[in-house]
Order: structure tokens, then C-alpha cells, then sequence
């Protein structure tokens, strides 16, 4: 099954979707994303075995935006424990947009998972480091040791845009640390964040990611652990669950394949026993997740039957 998944094949599934490219609008709420070309698709498969193909803009780098939230809740994890992260963080999907301020109001008054905007904000101020550079740092060389590639860093325009923009995380930052679940500075703490979404990648560099966790968090190559088993699992999971924001039921309907979007137009797919799947598509739909995206998602799932259910 995998032999067939060729470069050419994937070359065709992008020629399909194409038509789709101006179907939504690239992010505009971070003024530096409204530059990106929605022209710009690219596709990347990173197999567990080591083999990889790709297609498309391959060389174009975009930012992780909330893909970062599974790598972040990884770092937190392995940094503070289970049950640190688990006090503060909450584990069931909310079916609200990414950004809502609104059931932080609900008792307890704990962001209801990782993958939404209150939640990675807590994790990330969870990442031991005692400035944000600190924590950006350790965050950079971690995403070094899971790609094996340690030319990835963050873009500076998109960090200082958002940050500049970002008036509704801080509401959400300032709300949690009146209920103490977040400590020390609002502004330093959104200013990791900032960067932490801001760090950029190309697809086949997030599609080795995805091969990593579906590898239980070894990596491909050497084999060498990177992320403890469990944890692996426990981030798979919440992708299952929360991670394409508010249509995690109908993906897991439609795709069936843990996956975490971002609003640069990049969702990262990882399913066990097969390898990690990135794609790039800079127009979104309505909530928020890439349509190209979604579409090769699809696609790729119903020819090659990969959904987990
Ligand atoms: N959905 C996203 O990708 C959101 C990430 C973005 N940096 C934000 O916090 O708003």
C-alpha cells in the first residue's frame, strides 16, 4: 500500500485540489499571515520506515501556528509530569473556536484542554526556562531533536505581529492568572507563545514530526527515544480529540486520523504504524482549518482506508 503513495501520485492529489486554493481566506487576524500566497500548496510523507516522498511548494516555510500546542504539551509534559499538567489543563474537547475566552468563566476555571488557545497558554508557561528566550530555546531544540535538523528557528515578523496583536490571548493569560493557573509575567509568557507559534517549518520537516509520534516517540532513523511512549499516546490523542479545533468530530468522521491544524494553512497528521502526513494551504475555512488541507486529508484517507475508526 505504501509503495503506491509516490511523489507522482501526490503531485496528481494536489493538481485535484488546487481548485480549492482560493475556497476560504488566509488568516488575517495576525496581520503578517494576511501575506501568505494561497497558491502555495505542498504535501509531505514521512513513513516509518524512513522513506519519504513529497510534492508541491516543498521549499516554502510557514509557521506552526497551533501545531506548535502538541509539541509544546510534549516539552510541558515531560518537563512538569502528568499530573502538574493535568491540574492546571483540562482533557475534554470544548466545540468552541480555538480562541474563545468562554467557558474559562466555568467552574473549574481551568482552560478544558491544551489545544485550544487557553490551554496551549498555559502549557507554555508551564515549559521550564526562567525567561521567554529560555523557554523558546529549550522549545527550538526540542523541535531540533524530533526533526533532526537544527536550522529550524522562529520568523521574528510573525512573533512581534501576533504579539502585537494578540490582545485576546492576553485576556485569556490575565484571566487564568487571577485563578492561578498560570505564574510570573502575562507579557512574558505571551511572548514565548508568540514565538512558539511563530517558529517555522516546510512540510516535510513537520511530516517527520508526525513520523516521530506515530514511531511512539522514537525517532525513525536513529531510534533513539525522544518522547516517552505514554506521552506520545497522550498527544495523539488530544489531536484526536481537540485538534482540529471545533471540527474534530466531523475530521474524525471524515478522515479518521489524529491531526493538529494551524492557522498558517498546515495540519500535521500522524497515524500509527504509517508515518506522519503534512500538509500546506494557506487559505482556511471558517474555523480555522486549512481547505486544502482537509480535502488531501480526505482524500488521502477514503483511497487508502487509513482512518483509525
Ligand atoms: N489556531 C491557531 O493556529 C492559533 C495560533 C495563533 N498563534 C493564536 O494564538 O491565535
Amino acid at each position: 500500500m505504501i509503495k503506491e503513495i509516490t511523489a507522482n501520485v501526490l503531485e496528481d492529489w494536489l493538481d485535484n485540489v488546487r481548485p480549492f486554493a482560493y475556497d476560504g481566506q488566509v488568516a488575517n487576524y495576525i496581520p503578517a499571515l494576511s501575506r501568505s500566497n494561497p497558491e502555495d500548496l505542498a504535501v509531505a510523507i514521512h513513513y516509518i520506515d524512513g522513506h519519504a516522498v513529497e510534492a508541491g511548494e516543498t521549499e516554502v516555510r510557514f509557521t506552526l501556528q497551533s501545531i506548535s500546542k502538541v509539541i509544546s504539551l510534549a516539552l510541558a509534559l515531560m518537563d512538569n509530569g502528568e499530573n502538574y499538567v493535568f491540574d492546571r489543563v483540562g482533557m475534554e474537547p470544548t466545540g468552541d473556536p480555538f480562541h474563545s475566552i468562554y467557558r474559562l468563566e466555568q467552574i473549574p476555571s481551568k482552560p478544558l484542554n491544551p489545544m485550544i488557545n487557553a490551554g496551549a497558554l498555559a502549557v507554555t508557561n508551564m515549559i521550564h526556562g526562567d525567561t521567554p528566550d529560555e523557554k523558546v530555546g529549550r522549545l527550538l531544540s526540542f523541535i531540533h531533536e524530533l526533526t533532526d535538523d537544527s536550522t529550524i528557528g522562529y520568523n521574528e515578523e510573525v512573533a512581534t505581529s501576533e504579539f502585537e496583536s494578540a490582545f485576546l490571548n492576553r485576556s485569556l493569560l490575565y484571566y487564568m492568572k487571577q485563578h492561578q493557573i498560570v505564574t510570573g509575567s502575562v507579557e512574558e509568557t505571551l511572548d514565548a507563545y508568540t514565538k512558539q507559534c511563530a517558529i517555522e517549518v516546510n512540510v516535510c520537516q513537520l511530516a517527520r514530526i508526525g513520523a516521530l509520534l506515530a514511531n511512539g516517540g522514537k525517532d525513525i532513523q536513529s531510534g533513539r527515544r525522544i518522547i516517552p511512549r505514554h506521552l506520545a499516546r497522550i498527544c495523539k490523542t488530544f489531536m484526536v480529540t481537540c485538534g482540529m479545533y471545533d471540527a474534530s468530530g466531523s475530521f474524525a468522521i471524515k478522515v479518521g486520523i489524529p491531526a493538529k491544524s494551524g492557522v498558517s494553512g498546515s495540519v500535521l497528521a500522524s497515524l500509527n504504524d504509517f508515518g506522519g502526513i503534512a500538509v500546506y494551504g494557506p487559505s482556511l475555512d471558517e474555523k480555522g482549518n486549512s481547505v486544502v488541507g482537509l480535502k488531501l486529508l480526505e482524500t488521502l484517507s477514503n483511497r487508502y482506508d487509513l482512518s483509525i475508526f
